[in-house]
């Protein structure tokens, strides 16, 4: 498609001088002689760059910019000053403008200036779009399930999402808190500024506080230059800590005074940083428990938990698991190029009567290795890791899909099927000694 240039100017023939140069280059130009005819114009095609002049018979260009960038946000503006009217251009500039240009003075210089404005404009059309999928990537209706579980859950999160309130996200491991703490910011007033998330279990102490809260050029060694922390990234709009019941007892000092005052102390600073975020926290601990011995602060904890919000472990919402194991499996088989097209029976129902204890994260990576040990169109049973076939041994220990442990098991019984129970001789293919083995029948429960 023709990029559309559009003209606002009011002496006919500079105007028609401008739009010749113009279209010469390829462009579809548009021209209007007045504020009016423009803002007609630009209502009715999607222009690409505006060239305006600043004196006009119905107002000022440089004012208009502004209107330009909030109505048209994709569109860029190229100001036409009059000569030797620097300070209109600054202006403009400010007001979000793309760049100006002297009128009839260089003609030669509006062609490259033109390309640059419409790369920009290109730009912002890419920028758009990307937004819109990262908001639908972590919108609420990214959340599988229909379970009345969930959708209590959803619908508490719809609710807080639009306030300023903090939000505290309880659940067990992988249950998706920190898609929860996406979609609220995702659908808060907040959603264009930044959602910054931060585990502080990941870091040891000294190292968190950096990262949290920043730290001045030679407050320790190794802090070679000024350090902006999460809290500042965040600025207008979401931090997201997650495992907050990990933070150390100085962290929840200097957390709560975030809280109460919007205010922080930087390492090695001595003023204070002010900050407008939203806080969501999460943790898969029992915090009353955590309060009762000493390691969290019962003040902070009050002042997070004002509204709390329980994420149901898988195993509460049972009839969830069919419609996620179907979800990943597509993904999956799309990333994986394989085709397939269902999920056997006996599939979920292995699927719905397993425990867990890994939540959706687990599940998603048992529906991975299934899709890829599956050559034909259907998930089945036999793809399916070996403690997800043993529910009904209630004593065999509880494995990951993926862990070293489950291949080990894996292959003890296979080495014991294929010696028909012979110990000695599968100690002996196995290479360990008749001891370990009996020790690793008994752990395995084979
Ligand atoms: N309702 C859902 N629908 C689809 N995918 C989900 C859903 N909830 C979570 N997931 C996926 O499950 C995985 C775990 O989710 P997430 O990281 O949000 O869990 P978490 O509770 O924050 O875990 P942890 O406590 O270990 O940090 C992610 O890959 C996420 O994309």
């Amino acid at each position: 498609m023709m990029n559309k240039i559009l003209i606002i100017d009011d002496e006919e023939k500079l105007r028609g001088l401008l739009a010749r140069i113009i279209k010469l280059e390829g462009f579809e130009v548009l021209e209007a002689g007045d504020l009016k005819s423009a803002v007609r114009k630009l209502d009715q095609s999607d222009i690409d760059v505006v060239l305006c002049d600043v004196k006009l018979p119905d107002g000022n260009g440089v004012e208009f910019v502004k209107t330009l960038r909030e109505k048209y946000p994709l569109l860029e503006v190229i100001l036409l000053t009059a000569y030797g009217n620097i300070p209109d251009g600054v202006q403009a500039i400010k007001s979000g403008a793309f760049d100006y240009i002297t009128k009839g003075d260089d003609n030669n210089k509006i062609i490259p200036l033109i390309y640059r404005a419409l790369e920009k404009a290109e730009l912002n059309k890419r920028v758009q779009k990307l937004e819109k999928q990262v908001s639908d990537k972590y919108s609420f209706h990214s959340i599988i399930g229909k379970s009345r579980n969930i959708t209590a859950s959803i619908e508490l999160a719809r609710r807080v999402a639009p306030t300023d309130t903090t939000v505290l996200l309880l659940g067990e491991t992988g249950t998706g808190k920190e898609v929860f703490a996406q979609s609220i910011h995702q659908a808060s007033p907040r959603a264009k500024k930044s959602f910054v998330a931060i585990n502080c279990s990941a870091f040891g102490k000294d190292l968190l506080e950096s990262e949290m809260f920043g730290h001045k050029a030679g407050a320790f060694t190794g802090a070679i230059r000024d350090k902006k922390g999460l809290f500042e990234e965040a600025n207008s709009g979401t931090i997201f800590l997650d495992e907050i019941g990990e933070l150390a007892s100085e962290l929840q000092a200097k957390l709560l005074r975030v809280l109460e005052t919007g205010e922080f102390i930087k390492i090695g600073e001595t003023v204070p940083t002010k900050v407008n975020v939203r806080i969501i926290a999460a943790t898969n601990r029992d915090l009353q428990k955590e309060i009762a011995s000493g390691d969290f602060r019962s003040d902070l904890f009050y002042r997070l938990s004002v509204f709390q919000i329980t994420i149901p472990a898988l195993r509460e919402r049972v009839e969830d698991i069919g419609p996620l194991a179907t979800e990943f499996a597509t993904r999956f088989a799309l990333k994986a190029n394989k085709k397939i097209k269902s999920l056997s029976r006996d599939f979920i129902a292995a699927l719905e009567h397993y425990a867990w204890n890994g939540n959706i994260r687990e599940l998603k990576n048992v529906i991975e290795r299934s899709v890829i040990l599956t050559d034909g169109e259907e998930l089945n049973v036999e793809s399916l890791p070996f403690e997800l076939l043993q529910i009904s041994n209630g004593n065999s220990k509880n494995l990951s899909a993926f862990s070293l442990a489950s291949a080990e098991k894996l292959h003890l019984q296979k080495i014991l099927n294929y010696t028909k129970g012979n110990k000695a001789e599968a100690a002996r293919l196995l290479e360990i000694g008749i001891a370990t083995l009996y020790r690793k029948i008994d752990e395995y429960k084979l």
